[in-house]
């Protein structure tokens, strides 16, 4: 066994040396550590000062990271290498001057010996500082000094390595992190439970979800309970479970803040660790918006091509008569407003001439008056006509349609014989009345419209509500601003000015010349009583002016149909014609039956018997 020689004084002077300097150094990380080092190494070693310093990015200058002399901290101190003993160091030399520092740099005047050695990043070799002990008397050579500063100058370095590279890695982190807050695409990362862990700045935004609810804040949540938006988020969920990615998928959202509904386009797929899933999206609501718009406006298109081809005389009101002239004062009166109209008339009065009027003179003249007639179509396609119906909604819906309804949104929709049509339509439209909301047939996503109402009949809209064939709750929606248009034959001197201008009209069409109506058959049309209103005054007319063989228009008596001597359609029988003055007196009171401006007053009745009457005649208030 060979005995280990007991120390030698050298040997444990050097020992003591180091023990001191570990022992200080041991517990400190960073600048602490540099400080304790170069305390710990002057006053062991008993020289003056000592310092650790990094080199600048020039190259050409260094910092100390601490500098200890004379039993004190030198703060902040930097300082050119040329004209130093460091600058032999600095390029990767020990440099040991036991004395005639100042003569040989008279830039350090107080100073007699030197002796430094280079920080060398292990891994790269290069040179990043140095550690550096001095005094103002000479430093004999010391092996043990000398071996002493290489075993700390080695740890100072791993130390400024390490601290560099802790100082890179916050800053790639920080950028990173500016990357992810800051870019234009929305990034999320997402646990397993759908729950935000974290979320960069644009898709908060997008999201309109607040920074303080992230992490945990529920991602599925912003999908709408609508069938469809469900599917695609449980089939894109279902797809990332299995491993795979969502590849680009559209969906429907609504806005944490404010519900609006939003359209993102996602990528999503699992984290490597399969513990969440790394999102991105882009938000691409206004392209969807705008294929919408597009998609209405095609719609609102192709129905206007329609109409066009449809021949109206659109402004063309003609006639001067007082009670035209009040009902177009009317006219004017309510088109300024939104309120839903009632027109009623007989047919062929010019109920629709009358509802383009007003579209035409409203504020939503821009938009367009899109028409229904309720009678011409079949009871079971007008909800469809009117609603539109998703694809598949029935048999033979092999597409999407869009209803008449948002066809009209931000302008009228005129509902031409309104009394056809069946009950169950009638609670429909009194909820799209009411709450200005529908769905499509077949869908159970609630559509919002704006859509002025103009109605028209030429049934007795009051009489049909007491006969229950009405509602009475759509027939007050309706009716909040009646119009009436005046029967043909109560403006009778309107006929001459009408005859001329259809004559005109039919010559136009024909390539004919027509100057005029002959006397004789201008008083033949006065005299007809025009059941068929303005309607009728055209068809024969425009027969007349087929015939016609010269510029002025004959209208031959067969053209009129023979004329009764009761006038058009009035009551054949006694008690119709006690019904009729019934009815038309309860109208004028509207439908007041007692009281000084009731109706018994003015049939000059006992309310009792008028209400008697009024049963036995199958009159319902
Ligand atoms: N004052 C008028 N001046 C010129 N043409 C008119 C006038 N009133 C109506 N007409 C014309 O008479 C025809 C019938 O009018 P319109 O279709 O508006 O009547 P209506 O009351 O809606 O009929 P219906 O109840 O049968 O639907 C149309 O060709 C219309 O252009």
């Amino acid at each position: 066994m060979t005995e280990i020689p007991p120390l030698t004084t050298p040997d444990l002077e050097e020992l003591e040396v180091l023990r001191a300097i570990v022992e200080g150094t041991a517990h400190q990380a960073g600048g602490e550590f540099f400080r304790s080092l170069v305390r710990n190494l002057s006053r062991a070693t008993g020289v003056a000062g000592a310092f650790v310093a990094e080199f600048l990015p020039d190259r050409r200058r260094v910092r100390a990271l601490a500098f200890w002399q004379d039993g004190a901290w030198l703060d902040d101190v930097e300082w050119d290498l040329p004209g130093t003993p460091c600058e032999d160091v600095l390029s990767g030399r020990l440099c040991h001057y036991p004395s005639g520092v100042s003569e040989r740099f008279p830039a350090e005047p107080d100073v007699e010996s030197y002796l430094g050695v280079p920080l060398r990043d292990q891994a790269s070799g290069d040179i990043l500082g140095h550690l550096a002990v001095f005094d103002s008397r000479t430093m004999p050579e010391q092996p043990r000094l000398l071996y002493t500063l290489q075993i700390f100058a080695a740890r100072a370095a791993a130390e400024l390595s390490r601290l560099r590279a802790a100082e890179q890695l916050v800053q790639s982190e920080q950028r990173f992190r500016d990357l992810f807050d800051e870019a234009p695409i929305a990034y999320v990362h997402e646990d397993l439970q759908s729950r935000f862990l974290r979320a960069n700045r644009t898709a908060l935004r997008i999201l309109g979800v607040p920074a303080a609810l992230v992490p945990g804040f529920v991602g599925r949540s912003l999908v709408p309970a609508l069938p469809e938006a469900q599917r695609r988020v449980e089939q894109a969920f279902s797809e990332i479970g299995r491993g795979g990615d969502s590849a680009g998928v559209v969906l429907e959202l609504r806005r944490y803040d404010d519900g609006r509904p939003i359209w993102i386009q996602w990528w999503s797929r699992p984290d490597a660790g399969g513990l969440f899933t790394r999102t991105m999206f882009i938000d691409i609501t206004e392209q969807v918006l705008m294929e919408r718009r597009q998609a209405k406006l095609q719609a609102q298109n192709r129905y206007l091509q329609d109409e066009i081809k449809a021949d109206h005389d659109f402004d063309l009101i003609v006639g001067d008569s007082p009670p035209l002239r009040a009902l177009l004062q009317q006219v004017r009166k309510v088109a300024a407003t939104d309120a839903s109209v009632l027109i009623q008339g007989e047919s062929g009065t010019g109920k629709e001439l009358i509802a383009r009027a007003i579209h035409s003179a409203s504020p939503r003249r821009e938009q367009p008056l899109i028409k229904v007639n309720c009678a011409a179509l079949p009871a079971g396609l007008i909800e469809s006509e009117l609603f539109g119906h998703e694809k598949g909604a029935f048999t033979g819906a092999l597409h999407k349609r869009v209803g008449r309804f948002e066809l009209a949104d931000g302008g009228s929709l005129f509902l031409d014989e309104i009394g056809e049509i069946s009950a169950e339509t009638q609670v429909k439209l009194l909820r799209v009345l009411q709450e200005r909301e529908f769905e499509r047939v077949g869908g159970q996503k609630p559509i919002k419209v704006d859509v002025r109402i103009i109605a028209a009949t030429n049934r007795d809209l009051r009489r049909e509500v007491a006969e229950k064939r009405f509602r009475e709750d759509l027939f007050y929606r309706l009716n909040v601003f009646p119009l009436q248009t005046p029967p043909l034959r109560e403006r009778a001197s309107d006929i001459p000015a009408l005859a001329t201008f259809m004559a005109g009209k039919f010559a136009a069409k024909l390539g004919r010349r027509i100057d005029g109506i002959q006397p004789p058959a201008l008083q033949r049309l006065l005299a007809y009583p025009w059941p068929g209103n303005i309607r009728e005054l055209e068809n024969v007319i425009e027969r007349a002016t087929i015939l016609a063989d010269g510029p002025w228009l004959d209208i031959a008596p067969e053209l009129l149909p023979q004329v009764s001597s009761e006038p058009f359609g009035a009551p054949a029988t006694l008690s119709e014609v006690t019904r009729e003055h019934i009815v038309a007196t309860l109208e004028q009171t509207g439908w007041v039956v007692e009281g000084p401006n009731g109706a018994a007053a003015k049939l000059d009745m006992k309310p009792s018997t008028l209400r008697y009457r009024m049963k036995k005649l199958g009159i319902a208030q």
